[in-house]
């Protein structure tokens, strides 16, 4: 469990000063795969390397598991670190040492006998997907390959938390997915928690079931993704299944409607025409199979001839059928 209660960081600036974090408060549950979504310079970086004890928050405090990470002495925040894994845009990788020497290399620093960690490396590596190339060395590597022994390295510790610092943002889409699928793998076959800071809404749609909207500093909008996504009002959906501007909407009420459920959305509509005759034009729309759901979001254009209807009729019709609008 991750806990972030008030978190302020504030860096000097010529003769002023940037707030880069901005009173974030945060939870992330034990074995979730968290994405903290946010445009470049919305406090993203600032906020994991305070995460990761990295760097120390003006105010606020961080709890990973049980321990409070801001009352820790530098020697304690060292012995931290070791339960947490992260991994890098560019990988961060050692050139000179091959895949195997690069998944070794922490536990050598955690003194971690040499049989010991041969083994743990032979493991990694098949857990990773790098089977027959332990000894090459990274320039001898595709990006993808990298990211794989990264991505071994950071949990050769068997840390409790894996930190993914834009970890697909310098990787070709396919890549991306076969990384972003990776990290779903191994977070179901060791319930390692994943915190992923990215500017990439596929990343937040393809594999997580919490998420973070992250703006000028501040968390603006939190929580289990599925809920976000099937609530009408929420940015953070309109970022990840973007439903057309309303605007287009033309003639009539612009709504959106969002589900997560079966294919009734089709009755739903045709059933807003016969039951409440209404005319409904769909504007735009979005179905995605997302943290093992199917979920949607439409946004429609609704009039009545007698140009008024019974909203608080419709809005209940809707929520019988699970379907969320804001009316
Ligand atoms: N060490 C620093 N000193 C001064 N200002 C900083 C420092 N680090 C970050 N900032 C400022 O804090 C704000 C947030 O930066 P941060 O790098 O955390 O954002 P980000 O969302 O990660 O963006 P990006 O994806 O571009 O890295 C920016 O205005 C940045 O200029």
């Amino acid at each position: 469990m991750i806990e972030v209660t008030s978190l302020t960081k504030v860096y000097p600036s010529g003769a002023g000063s940037v707030t880069a974090v901005d009173d974030v408060s945060l939870h992330v549950g034990t074995g979730r795969i968290f994405g903290i979504l946010g445009r470049s310079g919305a406090g993203k970086t600032t906020l994991m390397r305070c995460l990761t004890a990295l760097e120390r928050p003006t105010s606020g405090q961080v709890t990973i598991g049980d321990v409070e990470l801001t009352t820790l002495s530098a020697s304690q925040l060292r012995a931290a670190r070791h339960r947490m894994g992260m991994i890098f845009q560019h990988f961060n990788l050692l050139n000179s040492r091959t895949a195997a020497g690069n998944i070794a290399f922490p536990l050598e620093v955690q003194g971690v006998p040499a049989a010991e960690r041969s083994a743990r490396v032979a493991e990694l590596i098949d857990l990773v997907g790098l089977q027959g190339r332990a000894d090459a060395f990274p320039s001898q590597l595709s990006g993808g390959q990298k990211q794989r022994v990264g991505i071994a390295r950071a949990l050769a510790a068997h840390p409790e938390v894996l930190f993914c610092d834009e970890a697909t943002s310098a990787l070709d889409p396919a890549t991306t997915e076969q990384i972003l699928d990776l990290i779903k793998e191994i977070n179901a076959r060791t319930g390692v928690t994943v915190v992923l800071i990215t500017h990439e809404s596929e990343v937040v749609r393809r594999i997580c079931d919490g998420a973070a909207l992250m703006e000028a500093g501040r968390v603006v909008e939190q929580g289990d993704l599925l809920d976000l996504l099937t609530d009408p009002t929420s940015r953070l959906a309109d970022i990840l299944l973007p439903v057309g501007d309303p605007a287009l909407a033309g003639v009539g009420e612009s709504v959106v409607l969002s589900f997560a459920q079966g294919n009734t959305q089709e009755a739903v509509i045709s059933a807003l025409t016969r039951r409440f005759g209404l005319d409904v034009s769909i504007v735009g729309g979005a179905v995605e199979a997302i943290a093992g759901r199917k979920v949607g979001r439409l946004r429609v254009a609704l009039s009545h001839p007698e140009g008024h209807y019974d909203r608080a009729a419709v809005a209940s019709y809707l929520a019988e059928h699970e379907v969320s609008v804001q009316l």
